[in-house]
């Protein structure tokens, strides 16, 4: 494994007040690393800082051994860079379609390959292929965030960054415990939007030619696709490992509100 994104000391500020306070981070092409910690402590910052949507005060930004020091966000896209933001960001007044073409504007590509890379999607979200003619803005929570994914895809990524990809698409706790074995009987497994999106970050590594930095409050998600974690404290990393050394103390002592 080769190490495509390296993070030393970035420091970034937003309104004046001082919020990634000298990050050090490291991904390598193959892996999911998960960027962890309470609400406001910085990971959205970072993948902001990393995609070039906010300037960094200070620090090193290196992606495939080059520094991204004032590369403007389109350019970072065409190097690799992909981002999916919180809250989805699809166009709802676009079709299915549309907004995965808008993926493939950022990487132009021939025919064939463009092709080849809509496939790639559809086998990972099948679902996407079905509502091709749709407007983005009626698909459910969850195909949406597949949809947004499917887009950060098609522009050819080498870095894949989502941004809490199962917020508002888990089943409430009630939900839960009333409705999952109903909904298991009659749409079958992969109705289940989380199962879907963590089978394809699974399947994406597999393929072993992209890294994935994910941004995630669902520990268990974390645990069962990554292979390394960074927990994050007011604007810094406080305890980083294998993904096996995410223990139960380490959750409650950074992650657990
Ligand atoms: N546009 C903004 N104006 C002012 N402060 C901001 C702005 N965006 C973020 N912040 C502040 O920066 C800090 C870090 O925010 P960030 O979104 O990176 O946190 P996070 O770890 O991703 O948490 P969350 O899960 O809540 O998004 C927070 O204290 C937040 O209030």
């Amino acid at each position: 494994m080769s190490s495509l994104l390296q993070l030393s000391s970035v420091e970034a500020d937003i309104a004046g007040s001082r919020i990634l306070r000298g990050v050090e981070l490291n991904v390598n092409t193959g892996e999911v690393v998960a960027l962890m910690g309470r609400n406001g402590v910085g990971k959205t910052t970072t993948l902001r800082g990393i995609a070039g949507l906010l300037p960094v005060r200070s620090g090193t930004i290196v992606f495939d051994g080059r520094a991204l020091h004032k590369t403007p966000p389109d350019v970072r896209a065409r190097m690799g860079v992909a981002y999916v933001p919180q809250g989805r960001d699809i166009f709802p007044h676009l079709t299915v379609a549309e907004n995965l073409e808008i993926g493939l504007v950022v990487h132009p590509r021939s025919r064939a390959a463009a092709a080849a890379a809509r496939e790639r999607v559809f086998n990972l979200f099948p679902v996407l292929k079905e509502m091709l003619g749709r407007k983005g803005g009626v698909l459910s929570g969850g195909q949406q965030q597949q949809l947004a994914i499917g887009r950060a895809l098609l522009t050819n990524p080498r870095l894949l960054m989502l941004d809490e990809p199962t917020e508002g698409i888990q089943p409430s706790v009630i939900d839960h415990i009333g409705d999952t074995l109903k909904k298991l009987k009659t749409e079958g497994l992969h109705e289940n939007p989380v199962a879907e999106i963590q089978h394809a970050i699974k399947e994406l590594k597999r393929e072993g030619s992209l890294a994935i930095l994910l941004v995630e409050q669902y520990v268990d998600f974390c645990r069962d696709v990554a292979d390394r974690f960074y927990a994050m404290d007011r604007g810094a990393v406080v305890a980083r490992g294998p993904i096996a050394a995410l223990s139960d103390a380490v959750v409650k002592q950074h992650l657990q509100v």
